[in-house]
């Protein structure tokens, strides 16, 4: 099978390490000079350093020529990018007949709107015509790299993009479970990563390990409400991969940048330290605002979300943020 992914950052390149071990993989990174260093190294020595690229991948970039001409000369196009640059990536394979699925957890940062879309909102307006869908599920970069068992979830309303995203992927470590519900497999990407803010503060600020139970699990009802009401996904969706999966991957495990931001926040790093810190997007960042938005336009109540968004901002401290969380009123569990 012939794979082209688009951005060569941590999670573009290990899935391309991953599936270029029984497959013909094209690498596309937009900076020449990155794409060239990564050919001439068979190593991503910036994104994902220490992680061989084996021979079934080719590198590409700007050079190449236009994207869709690029996509239509494979069989499935992977969209690696941040939130940030898929509208441009859909825009521009608006028109192709192949199958397409991009990697991102998160919104898009709000542009003419007071909140940003979903991946599948994108698609709605610039490419209503593309057969797509999201790859997602608890997914370290470093770990599919290196081959450690990981399972993954390939959503989307279009059949022939979920048989490709198994085909291109399934394999002796890496099992991709299908789904149709594409706005609950995209809620759950995003969420998981504001909420890892949250659970990164707690345990930076040693608050125990209750506490961050508690977090995964209000964070969750979080999500399921978010979703339930406003997108019409599948309740179950949520005690899935891309739910419960990722938002315990995400939230506990320190291989995550955006629990690192809360956990950099819990020791006095201001919000730009944190992120420059980094070397790698995090998502939750970008989406935590639009996610208390949406939920405010819809009546739902996200208090978790809301205080990472008081938080991120600026208006309530590390134990402030704590301190409102523990200080509502008390609630059913079940409303
Ligand atoms: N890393 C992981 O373990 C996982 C990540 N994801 C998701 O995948 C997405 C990408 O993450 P990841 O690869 O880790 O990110 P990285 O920060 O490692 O790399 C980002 C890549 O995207 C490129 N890029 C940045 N901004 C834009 C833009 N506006 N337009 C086009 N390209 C851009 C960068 O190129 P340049 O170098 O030129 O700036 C770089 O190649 C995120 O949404 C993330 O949530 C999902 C599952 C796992
Ligand atoms: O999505 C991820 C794991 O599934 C990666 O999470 P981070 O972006 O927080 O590193």
């Amino acid at each position: 099978m012939d794979i082209l992914v688009l951005g060569a950052g941590a999670w573009g390149t290990a899935l391309a390490i991953s599936a270029g071990a029984r497959h013909r993989v094209t690498l596309w990174a937009r900076d020449a000079a990155q794409a060239a260093d990564i050919a001439a190294r068979g190593e991503n020595l910036h994104y994902l350093p220490g992680c061989r690229l084996p021979a079934g991948v080719a590198l590409a970039s700007r050079e190449a020529g236009d994207l869709a001409g690029l996509a239509q000369r494979h069989e499935l196009v992977v969209v690696a990018t941040p939130m940030a640059g898929l509208r441009e990536m859909l825009t521009a394979l608006r028109d192709c007949e192949r199958p397409v699925a991009w990697l991102c957890k998160g919104f898009e940062a709000p542009a003419t709107r007071p909140y940003g879309l979903l991946g599948h909102e994108i698609r709605a307006e610039v490419a209503p015509r593309l057969a797509a869908g999201v790859l997602s599920g608890p997914s370290f970069a470093q770990e599919v790299a290196n081959a450690r068992p990981t399972a993954l979830v390939a959503a989307s309303d279009s059949a022939v993009v979920r048989d490709a995203l198994v085909a291109a992927f399934h394999g002796p470590s890496l099992r991709i479970y299908a789904n149709e519900d594409l706005p609950g497999v995209e809620v759950g990407g995003a969420v998981k990563n504001v909420l890892a803010i949250a659970t990164g503060l707690c345990d930076g600020l040693a608050l125990g390990l209750n506490a961050r139970a508690a977090l995964v699990t209000r964070g969750l009802a979080e999500m399921t409400r978010l979703l339930g009401v406003a997108l019409g996904a599948r309740a179950e969706t949520f005690m899935g991969l891309s739910g419960l999966g990722d938002l315990v991957l995400t939230a506990t495990g320190d291989l995550s940048r955006n629990r690192r931001v809360g956990l950099l926040l819990a020791q006095g790093h201001t919000l730009q330290q944190a992120v420059d810190s980094l070397g790698h997007v995090a998502e939750g960042v970008y989406s935590a605002r639009t996610v208390v938005e949406r939920a405010r336009r819809l009546g739902i109540e996200m208090p978790i979300a809301a205080a990472v968004v008081d938080l991120l901002d600026g208006r309530l401290a590390p134990a402030a943020a704590v301190a409102a969380l523990m200080g509502r009123d008390p609630a059913a569990e079940y409303s």
